[in-house]
């Protein structure tokens, strides 16, 4: 079973993940995130605590619900109404706004939740909605956070902006306390609906908030008006499913009010208290015309009669509600479009703990594994440090260029509308072959096309145990065709032959031993290994590499098959290898396990046929290895480089089909025909079946080590894969670039104390310019905070070997009229390393001077500003004591640090004011000659005479 997440959790309980983490901290379980997992027995630990009362806080509040009605909103409860439930939600909005403590409604919300509609019919046009519906369509369209959004920024008694959201259509678990939005505002609530008009004229309200009503084919107008028009107008259909977003009032609130407005202008009137209570919503301004409007069915066109009467005072009150202004004339023509435009973007973002970001309409969005929130925000536009911030409030602490894992792209997409989908490099290299109708990893046909293939060997083991020497004897020793071989090359994988039970059975090593290469193929995705022999040496027994190599194969599902070697050695003990081993688990056939351990002596090249028998007979026993040699060879790039003569040469291993010369290949990066092959003694061939290593020619560029090949229909195809792989492969490196050094993130991490030296590595064109410029940059000083290392000097061009070690040590290389030769652009490019170029040798200076300045941390000096007597001490309970003051020079700061002196001695220092207050106002400064009254934050010793001075830490600019 999967385990729950606690946004999960949090999200079936309508709390803030920061509660329940908060609350798992109570119970002492540690969780760190709200992208992390539960343990089944927290889980069920929280939900026996806290479960239950989470629970019941819902239905308290709906037995509070009836009594909240008849309050001072009853009067806007006076509308008739027929659809009354799509109005509830607005009332609820607003009441929940007014009064955070008492959200009503909400479990019958819940009663209603599974009857609106699921965010499917997202952009369908709300006219088109049945009508009884429409008003909940609208509601259950918009992404649920966005009621809360302007209330969290409007009311003040809303809590603080929280992180809301949650997907259209959710049931919310009810009203509690807890609950991150306690309107719920978009569901219909029965329970209100006979509530005598009340309800439809709150959304009215918030309809005509912000806005003047506008003409039928106005966004807000459409939906709002919606359930009370019989005959929906398409100009009337809101243009985007925005349009039923920006304030809980607005959409689906908004509609009912214009149906109702048939009661009239009280309705449109009364609509505008409950909107000053806080219904944000960005206004149908249709709704609020609609409100006034006696018997208008169409209550959001300008055609609602009603507007005129009802309308406009909705739309007072709501603009009231939203931006705090006394209800006045109608604000109408006074904005510029673009102004009311902006309003209304910036109404329609939701505010996620605190951050206005805007939302998704649930559309999906790609980013590879290892993305950070700088790519997240560039791909859905908005600004990185608004996730950040968002994240933060949500309980994750992640910095806009870090790496960010799956579970909090989840998380964050959840919360922003966007269905986020992690691709890992392998999966986005999937979809591209999947695009040209090309599959990976599978052998084409049935059963019977599939044919033996050798089984391919790595060997591992603890460093000189001998490895390699055993590589080098199996390959000498016992090489596929020993009369023509002679003397095998490395090619980086070779074939030899053993004899088993009569028969010649082919086994294929890859030739790079240990286990790292093994690993760092398998983190590619790529599992070329079937078995894994694990050296071990007879005179040293196990070791913690052996231990390392075990544990590599054995997560991999790899059988292993054990070398003792150095057998010819004296002070050998396979015996004492066998006990070791089988204490990690790896148990000898003879003692009665399945692992097959054979003496072998590299050297002296003694049993290796055994140990190649055992490796067919381990290979036989527990692995089906096989392979269809009839279909368009696929496989991995055992190892590849640039030969000067040949161009790029990669040594491949066939994993299923037959490579063929003259076949149309891509690997990695690297396409073309192959031109030749050539097997481990450098003779050609023609062919290559499963299992066979060959190296090829013919490709334009080298892949890497571990990149699969695939042979395709043709170059064409064969070109443009490998042209969308160099692209993806540029863009991922494009990215990694970002987070590499240059002179200004230099001086950025200087100023987090993170490094004081500059590392700089000069070239120049003469050594007497070289040798200058060094000496004028060791005449900078800019004191002992940082220093420059010129880590490498030399005449002549910019080479790869510079950049390198560039790389290696966070250095920029400064050029001094030269310029980089051969690929050390490119390769600069890719590693991030700065290069600057320069000609006059001043510049290059004031340039540097000036980084190293920018890294030193900025120096303060005091200022004081002014100075108070303590004339009288209260002295209180609740918040100590209080310092009745005169103010006897300059100000005193709410926000400066203060000190206390008593007879011209310091007797507290860098003290913070817990208040500063004037009469009885709260204050921000207190200048010379008023009385002030004052609390120290942890000091209470104050006496009557002691003087009171504040200062405050001034930057000194440097000069
Ligand atoms: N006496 C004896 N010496 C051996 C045997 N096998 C390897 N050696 C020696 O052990 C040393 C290490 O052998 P390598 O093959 O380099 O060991 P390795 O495991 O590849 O070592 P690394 O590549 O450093 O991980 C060399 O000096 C070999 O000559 C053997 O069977 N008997």
């Amino acid at each position: 079973m999967a385990k729950t997440r606690v946004h999960e959790l949090a999200k079936e309980f309508g709390v803030e993940s920061k509660f329940v983490l908060e609350k798992f901290k109570e119970m002492g379980e540690f969780v760190k995130s709200a992208s992390s997992t539960v343990e089944l027995p927290a889980e069920m630990r929280f939900r026996k605590e806290y479960g239950d009362k989470l629970k019941t806080e819902a239905p308290a509040a709906a037995a509070a619900a009836p009594a909240a009605k008849p309050g001072p909103k009853a009067p806007a409860k006076k509308a008739a109404a027929a659809p009354a439930e799509p109005e509830t939600p607005a009332a609820e909005k607003v009441e929940a706004v007014a009064d955070p403590v008492a959200p009503v409604a909400e479990p019958a919300a819940e009663t209603d939740a599974p009857a609106a509609p699921k965010p499917g019919p997202k952009r369908a046009p709300a006219a088109e909605a049945p009508a009884a519906e429409a008003p909940v369509a609208p509601a259950t369209t918009e992404p649920p956070a966005e009621p809360e959004a302007p209330a969290a920024s409007v009311s003040p008694k809303a809590p603080a902006p929280r992180p809301v959201g949650k997907p259209a259509g959710t049931p919310r678990p009810g009203n509690n306390p807890f609950a991150s939005s306690q309107g719920m505002g978009r569901k219909p609530a029965p329970a209100r609906e006979g509530a005598p008009g009340g309800a439809p004229a709150a959304p009215g309200a918030p309809g005509g908030e912000n806005r003047p009503p506008r003409p039928p084919g106005a966004r807000d107008g459409g939906a709002p008006g919606r359930p009370g028009m019989p005959r929906p107008n398409p100009a009337m259909m809101p243009k985007s499913p925005a349009a039923f977003g920006g304030g809980p009032g607005g959409r689906g609130p908004g509609g009912p009010g214009g149906a109702r407005g048939g009661p009239g202008g009280p309705g449109g009137a009364r609509g505008g208290a409950p909107g000053r209570g806080g219904a944000p919503g960005r206004g149908a301004p249709g709704a609020g015309a609609g409100a006034g409007a006696p018997g208008r069915p169409g209550g959001f066109g300008p055609s609602g009669g009603g507007r005129p009467g009802g309308g406009r005072p909705g739309q007072r009150g709501q603009t009231q509600g939203a931006f705090g202004r006394p209800g006045g004339p109608s604000r109408r023509g006074r904005k510029s479009k673009r102004a009311r435009r902006q309003e209304f973007e910036a109404m329609q973002a939701p505010t996620i703990g605190g951050v206005r970001v805007r939302k998704g309409d649930g559309e999906t969005v790609k980013l590879p594994r290892g993305a950070s929130l700088t790519d997240f925000a560039e791909r859905i536009g908005v600004d990185v440090s608004s996730l950040v911030q968002m994240l933060f409030s949500l309980g994750e602490m992640v910095t806009a260029t870090e790496s960010v894992n799956d579970e909090t792209f989840e998380l964050l997409g959840e919360e922003l509308n966007y269905v986020v989908q992690v691709v890992s490099p392998e999966d986005e290299d999937r979809e591209l072959l999947e695009s040209f109708d090309l599959e990976f990893g599978e052998d084409e046909g049935d059963e019977a096309d599939l044919a033996i293939r050798p089984p391919v060997v790595t060997v591992m083991g603890h460093v000189d145990h001998g490895k390699t020497k055993l590589l080098d004897a199996l390959r000498n020793a016992n090489v596929v065709d020993k009369e023509a071989g002679g003397i095998t090359q490395h090619i980086g994988a070779y074939q030899v032959t053993a004899e088993v039970d009569g028969n010649d059975r082919r086994i294929t090593f890859i030739d790079t031993p240990g286990h790292e290469a093994f690993t760092a193929m398998r983190a590619r995705g790529a599992q070329a290994t079937d078995i894994a022999i694990l050296v071990v040496a007879a005179d040293d027994g196990v070791m913690p590499q052996t231990v390392e190599a075990l544990n590599h194969a054995k997560a991999a599902g790899v059988p292993i098959v054990v070398a003792v070697n150095k057998i010819d050695k004296p002070e050998a003990d396979p015996t004492k290898v066998r006990g070791q081993l089988t204490e990690y688990g790896l148990v000898p056939e003879e003692y009665g396990g399945d692992a097959m351990f054979v003496d072998v002596s590299a050297k002296s090249e003694l049993n290796l046929d055994k140990l190649l028998e055992a490796v067919i007979l381990t290979a036989d026993a527990s692995l089906d290895l096989r392979a269809n040699p009839n279909q368009d060879a696929q496989g991995l790039v055992v190892e590849a480089h640039l030969d000067r003569g040949r161009g790029p040469v990669a040594t491949v291993l066939v994993q299923r089909g037959t490579l063929r010369v003259g076949d149309s290949i891509v690997a990695g990066a690297g396409y073309g025909r192959v031109r030749a092959m050539l097997d481990e003694h450098g003779d050609t061939i023609t062919e290559a079946d499963p299992s066979r290593p060959a190296m090829v020619l013919g490709l334009t560029a080298v892949p890497g080590a571990g990149q699969t090949f695939i042979v395709v229909e043709d170059d064409r195809m064969a070109r443009q894969i490998a042209e969308k792989r160099e692209s993806r492969e540029r863009a991922a490196m494009q990215a990694k670039r970002r987070v590499r050094r240059t002179l200004e993130d230099f001086m950025a991490s200087m100023e987090k104390g993170a490094s004081q030296e500059l590392n700089l590595i000069l070239k120049g064109d003469v050594s007497g310019s070289v040798e200058a410029l060094e000496d004028a940059l060791s005449q900078i000083d800019v004191g002992d905070e940082v220093n420059i290392r010129v880590i490498d000097r030399g005449v002549g061009a910019i080479t790869e070997t510079n950049v390198d070690l560039a790389a290696a040590s966070d250095a920029i290389i400064i050029g001094f009229n030269v310029r980089p030769q051969g690929k050390a652009t490119e390769m600069a490019e890719k590693e991030g390393v700065e290069i600057r170029y320069y000609s006059v040798i001043y510049q290059a200076i004031e340039e540097i001077e000036a980084a190293l300045k920018g890294m030193l941390k900025p120096e303060y000096e005091e200022s004081t500003l002014g100075q108070a007597e303590v004339r009288a001490i209260f002295r209180s309970s609740k918040i100590g004591n209080i310092a009745g003051c005169m103010v006897i020079g300059g100000v005193i700061r709410r926000n400066a640090k203060v000190r206390v002196l008593r007879d011209s001695a310091v007797i507290a220092d860098n003290l913070d004011l817990a208040s500063l207050k004037r009469e009885k106002d709260d204050a921000s400064e207190v200048r010379e000659g008023f009385e002030c009254g004052l609390v120290l934050r942890n000091f209470q010793d104050i006496k009557e005479g002691d003087i009171i001075e504040a200062f405050e830490m001034r930057e000194i600019p440097r000069s």
